[in-house]
């Protein structure tokens, strides 16, 4: 069968569906995009055409001698034609040499018979005229193209139709209704815009319709589109109230629905392939008609200028927090910090949460009159001891707190939070928690007396300055409880406490416990087991944000462990059960500790460990009157200066005196050095004095810690580290917990890898310290690790030949384990637990408060951003710029903290 075109002249970019797809502006509103690519060809091609140009210049010397009447009375005539007509190529049959295209605008024509005696057009060009009957375009049967606009036709194709018609053009003329046009089946792209159609008829059968264009009609219903491989619609500026039976139209990908009445995006839920929607000028209200548009996953373009929902407030950023992939929203750009802005504003990451809540207390702290702390007198190189428990609910850690400060009253206080929520009937206002009113919570927050808050279960918590100062002036080193949120606000803090992680272990005993409390709601036990999961998870991906971990079912168990380490670090040992009165004893563990002195034992004498420059002295006041050794070795309050000790001996209280401790005993020889140093005529610049190498407070105390030197579940020796976190060749071959016993599987939880956990235990190398009896009791149900990089970096800067103490410095094992969610960007776990409710006080933003007090940024400036309490400046310079602080385990805080004199 003889092909309709002649090799060489059939334009494959018909066929191969171009000529649809470059359609950028098919959207705009005038008839100017019609086929750009057409409208390319007609003009450039009369420019180009040698044929032509050669025409013209004859005639153009012809013109110059008579004006020729070009088709008189909008008749069309040869010369016209002859004029109009361009690329030469090869007739349907291959006999001759024709001309395929005729472009005829503006010449008033009325009638184009004389075009059927030019069948072999494919394309005709005749808009601007005053065409009112197309029936003799039905001879050109090889017609492919057809451009009839700006015209007076008012009947729709009606011609015989030429069987390969692909691209038509009928805008601006006046048609008022579709036609059927299942006779136009090659039809691919159909433009009637600007006529006066009220109803879209007639395309059932179109089955290769993949553009359509009514703009500027007067469609009041989306109809008889269904089913169509439609790609791009335009149904701009027509009357248009709901969007409907589009669902089926699934290659959808362009719509215009611009200038119509449109209140809802309900009926675009289904068009998955969307990546671009023009609603500009509708009544578009509500924020959550987004929700409808949120399944076209190649969504890039949104425009929805004019409508009434742009005025809500952060419209822009809560369209961009839903719909994240968009590169353009109301023609303009997205830029990348906005959709950061956005995700902060509406589900900011916990760090996020943290960085603000952090702000808050520090400005509002700030407006209140400076005050000096007990917590955070000046001393350059010990901080406040504090032991915080951090956990999800049900873990225990709040029991365990207790106890502990019950058995070591001597050494911890409990630091007290407050809360909002209902005491329960065990509770005792002001030792389980104050219990306050959300009024008062508030009113607090303003006096800037907290330093972290946090909203759990609908209720707000918070730990206030004052709760660590009650601890602080007894002397005693602070233990809480909170959750991680609390916590990635308080490593926000000029506190640097230690971070135990309580974990439960097994899931099911985990729920168990929780449902047996009779206090929580499904959905709390839910969420609070989700929670679990998110604190392996965040231990895995942060190693050393937590300096140590307990996992174990059994809270006795747990308080052992808890214990043993709590001993090991005081440098104290069981003489007795743990159960019984007076279980513990001092033992000389000066040696073995002086390398890396305790976290506990560098709480003695805030002013007294050798400050440089020689603030304070040695010792402090001793505490509480302690009637074993102790009382000389736990954290006191600030000396004074007749409590300046005696050489090698230390006054409490009443002044009898003790042995020194050894951070007393370090202090002193700093000073002695220092002392020689200035004889001998050296003195360290001031920045050296103040970046002066970090105290080691965590050591490395036993090389058989209680499930690090035996597989926690089965009690064999040498298996599988847990968590594999030192170098094992610098490790003794001992005592790496299993990972088999804590990996949750099916109902276990997985056993952090890299993080926290693992020490030491295995730390091995350090000291050889003798181990209590129940030190290396395996046990199934639990293990602890701990982690000390200060120890694991002494011991390697140290070079004494003793292995390193494994620890957080550790490699992370897990492939993820250096994963950091980081301070912006992406969307943080948001915990489930706290809902992220504002509090009131939040509506105003504190920053603001420091003009209005007339702080000037001078003043914040040299308070510095991490000081929440409003004290004194003090000298200590920043743990950021430490570099020892830096890589303390739990100190790898974030530089979250905006300027405050540039927010201000
Ligand atoms: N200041 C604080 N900041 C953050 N979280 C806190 C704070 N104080 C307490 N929390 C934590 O809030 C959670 C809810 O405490 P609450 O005492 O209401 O519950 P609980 O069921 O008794 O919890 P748990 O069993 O863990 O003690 C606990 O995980 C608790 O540790």
């Amino acid at each position: 069968m003889e092909s309709p075109f002649p090799e060489g002249n059939y334009d494959p970019a018909l066929d191969s569906g171009n000529i649809m797809e470059p359609e950028t502006d098919i959207l705009k509103l005038d008839d100017s995009n019609f086929e750009p690519d057409d409208a390319e060809l007609t003009f450039e091609n009369e420019k180009m055409d040698p044929i032509k140009d050669e025409n013209n210049s004859a005639l153009g010397e012809e013109e110059e001698q008579e004006e020729v009447e070009l088709s008189p009375g909008g008749i069309l005539d040869e010369e016209t034609i002859g004029r109009g007509l361009s690329n030469l190529g090869r007739s349907a049959t291959g006999d001759y040499q024709v001309y395929l295209d005729v472009t005829i605008p503006g010449f008033s024509l009325t009638d184009i018979s004389l075009l059927v005696e030019y069948e072999h057009l494919q394309k005709v060009e005749i808009p601007y005229n005053d065409i009112s009957d197309l029936s003799p375009l039905g001879k050109l049967k090889y017609l492919l193209i057809l451009d009839a606009s700006h015209n007076n036709i008012n009947k729709l194709l009606d011609f015989e139709a030429p069987k390969n018609l692909q691209v038509v053009n009928l805008s601006w003329n006046k048609i008022t209704q579709m036609e059927d046009l299942s006779a136009h089946k090659s039809l691919r792209k159909l433009i009637l815009d600007n006529n006066e159609i009220s109803a879209i008829v007639g395309l059932e059968k179109c089955k290769r319709l993949r553009h359509l264009s009514l703009s500027h009609n007067k469609i009041k219903k989306i109809e008889g589109v269904e089913e169509l491989p439609i790609q791009h619609l335009n149904l701009s500026n027509n009357e248009i109230k709901m969007i409907k039976n589009l669902q089926s139209l699934k290659q959808l990908r362009e719509v215009n629905l611009s200038g119509n009445i449109i209140r809802s995006l309900a009926g675009l839920d289904n068009n998955a392939l969307l990546m671009s929607i023009d609603l500009e000028d509708n009544e578009v209200i509500d924020i959550v008609e987004i929700n409808h548009i949120k399944n076209a996953k190649h969504l890039r373009d949104l425009n929805l200028l004019r409508n009434p929902i742009q005025e809500l407030p952060d419209y822009r950023l809560s369209i961009l927090f839903r719909i994240r992939r968009l590169t353009s929203l109301d023609r303009r750009l997205v830029k990348e910090n906005e959709k950061v802005a956005a995700v902060n504003m509406f589900d900011p990451p916990m760090e996020v949460v943290a960085a603000r809540d952090h702000i808050m207390h520090v400005v509002y702290s700030f407006l209140q009159p400076s005050r000096v702390w007990d917590s955070t007198l000046p001393n350059i190189e010990t901080p406040y001891p504090m032991l915080v428990l951090v956990g999800p609910q049900g873990s225990g850690k709040k029991d365990l707190a207790m106890k502990l400060v019950d058995e070591f009253g001597d050494y911890f206080g409990y630091g007290t939070s407050h809360t909002t929520r209902r005491p329960r009937p065990d509770e005792v206002a002001g030792k389980d928690y104050y219990f306050v009113s959300l009024e008062k919570f508030e009113m607090d927050i303003k006096m800037g007396q907290f330093i972290q808050t946090y909203q759990y279960n609908e209720n707000w918590y918070g730990l206030q300055m004052e709760s660590i100062e009650i601890v602080a002036r007894e002397g005693l080193a602070c233990v809480v409880h909170m959750e991680l949120e609390g916590v990635l606000t308080l490593k926000n803090t000029y506190l640097e406490p230690r971070y135990v992680l309580i974990l439960p272990l097994n899931a099911e005993d985990h729920e168990r416990r929780l449902r047996e409390r009779g206090i929580y709601t499904e959905e709390q036990i839910a969420r609070t087991l989700k929670r679990a999961d998110m604190y392996v998870q965040h231990n895995q991906e942060h190693p050393g944000f937590f300096d140590m971990m307990i996992c174990s079912d059994d809270i006795s168990e747990a308080y052992r462990q808890m214990r043993r380490l709590v001993m090991d670090y005081l440098g104290v040992s069981a003489t007795t059960p743990a159960s019984t009165a007076a279980p513990y004893t001092i033992t000389d563990t000066r040696e073995a500790t002086e390398a890396f002195p305790t976290p506990f034992a560098a709480i003695p004498s805030v002013g007294g460990v050798g400050s440089v420059g020689g603030v304070g002295g040695v010792g402090g006041v001793g505490g509480p009157a302690s009637t074993n050794q102790m009382g000389a070795r736990t954290w006191s309050k600030p000396s004074i200066p007749d409590s300046m000790s005696q050489r090698g001996t230390t006054r409490v209280g009443s002044g009898a005196p003790v042995s020194r401790g050894i951070v007393e005993e370090e202090s002193i020889k700093r000073r002695h050095s220092a002392a020689k140093d200035v004889v001998s005529g050296y003195v360290p610049p001031l920045y050296e004095q103040l970046l002066t190498s970090y105290p080691k407070t965590a050591p490395q105390s036993v090389d058989q810690q209680i499930g690090l030197g035996e597989d926690a579940g089965t009690g064999v020796q040498g298996s599988e580290p847990r968590a594999l976190s030192a170098p094992l060749g610098e490790q003794q071959p001992t005592t790496v917990t299993s990972a088999t016993a804590t990996t949750r599987g099916g109902n276990q939880y997985q056993t952090p890898r890299g993080g926290a956990a693992g020490v030491g235990g295995a730390g091995a190398g350090v000291a050889n310290r003798p181990v209590s009896a129940d030190s290396s009791s395996s046990d199934a149900s639990s293990s602890t690790n701990l982690s000390d990089l200060d120890s694991a970096t002494e011991l390697q800067q140290g070079g004494k030949g003793k292995a390193r103490g494994a620890g957080k410095g550790a490699t992370p094992t897990t492939p993820n384990a250096n994963a950091n969610a980081g301070a912006t960007g992406a969307v943080a776990p948001t915990g489930g637990g706290g809902s992220r409710g504002l509090l009131p006080t939040e509506k105003v933003n504190p920053l603001e408060l420091i003009d209005e007090q007339g702080y000037s940024s001078a003043n914040s400036r040299s308070r510095g951003g991490a000081d929440t309490s409003g004290q004194l400046p003090h000298p200590r310079p920043l743990s950021a710029h430490r570099p020892d602080s830096a890589n303390r385990p739990g100190s790898d805080r974030h530089a979250v903290l905006p300027p405050i004199q540039n927010a201000a």
